[in-house]
């Protein structure tokens, strides 16, 4: 059984990972979890588990054991902190947080000969999205160049901030021509109008992602779609699990100082 370090407990991305974890026959979870400055010393019961709850610079290196695997779903702010200390401790990480300086992070796994897989979305359906999208702009750079783009996104209220997979797509669109920033994403937090006007069950306002990216090319006279919407988070957790296991697989081929994206894990 691998060890496998969940961080960002007891937020909702942390806990249903670790609830995966905790059901699979190849990974185990270690008996602490971490935590921020407000949830330190605290437990969290996950099956018949009880996990510690610890900031990481409460952590000794000797509690640690060499083939560990990590997770980040913290927030924007603590990632790439989390990150730099995972590397320190030479551990692989799977970070699925999102809305930090992703380029950093790259620098920082590659300086230090670290391992992670870094991405925005880890569910694998988004993912083949993904693909078809960076396929198009790599493929037709500017075949759209003129065309009109709205974006909108919908989420949980206490989401901090805008999606981090329609932030990705972006940068797909950019280079098929469109005229569109980020800053320029809708993003909807308030749960009467994601169950008004979106339909968003109520069981899952506190859990959705709603993406609708909506073109207008030819002058107006053609309407491109595309929507991709998740109800509750067991995908990721799914996807996450994945990632790790690749992330097993490279450390075994003593692979080092490298990045990957989900679409490398689905390569495998
Ligand atoms: N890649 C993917 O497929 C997905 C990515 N995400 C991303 O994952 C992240 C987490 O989402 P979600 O679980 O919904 O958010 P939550 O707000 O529910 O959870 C975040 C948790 O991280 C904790 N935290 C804060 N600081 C630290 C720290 N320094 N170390 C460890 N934990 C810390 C928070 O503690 P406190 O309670 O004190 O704030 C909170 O419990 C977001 O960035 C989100 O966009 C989400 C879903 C899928
Ligand atoms: O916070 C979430 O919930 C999600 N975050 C990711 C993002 O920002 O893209 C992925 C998905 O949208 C769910």
């Amino acid at each position: 059984m691998t060890p496998i370090l969940i961080s960002g407990l007891p937020g909702a991305m942390a806990l249903e990972t670790a609830r995966l974890v905790a059901e699979s026959a190849d990974l185990a979870l270690t008996p602490f979890a971490l935590t921020s400055a407000k949830h330190d010393s605290e437990s969290l019961l996950i099956g018949a588990e009880k996990l510690r709850l610890v900031e990481c610079k409460h952590v000794a290196p000797a509690d640690l054991s060499a083939d560990v695997v990590a997770v980040d779903y913290s927030t924007p702010e603590a990632a790439l902190e989390n990150l730099a200390w995972f590397v320190r401790q030479g551990l692989p990480v799977v970070v699925g947080t999102t809305g930090f300086d992703r380029e950093e992070a790259i620098r920082l796994v590659r300086e230090a000969g670290g391992l992670a897989v870094i991405a925005p979305n880890m569910a694998i359906p988004i993912v083949l999205l993904q693909a078809a999208a960076r396929y198009l702009a790599e493929t037709f750079p500017g075949a759209l160049a003129g065309a009109e783009l709205t974006i909108r996104e919908s989420h949980q209220a206490h989401k901090r901030d805008t999606s981090g997979t329609a932030k990705a797509l972006v940068a797909a669109a950019q280079t098929l021509g469109f005229g569109f920033t980020v800053e320029q994403i809708e993003s909807i937090r308030d749960p009467a109008r994601q169950s008004n006007e979106l339909g968003v069950p109520d069981e899952h306002l506190d859990g959705h992602a709603l993406h609708r990216y909506d073109a207008r090319c030819a002058g107006g006279t053609v309407q491109l779609v595309l929507e991709h919407n998740v109800l509750g988070r067991r995908v990721y957790a799914e996807g996450t699990l994945r990632a790790i296991r690749f992330l097993i697989a490279r450390r075994k081929a003593d692979v080092r100082g490298q990045v990957f994206c989900m679409e490398d894990v689905l390569r495998g």
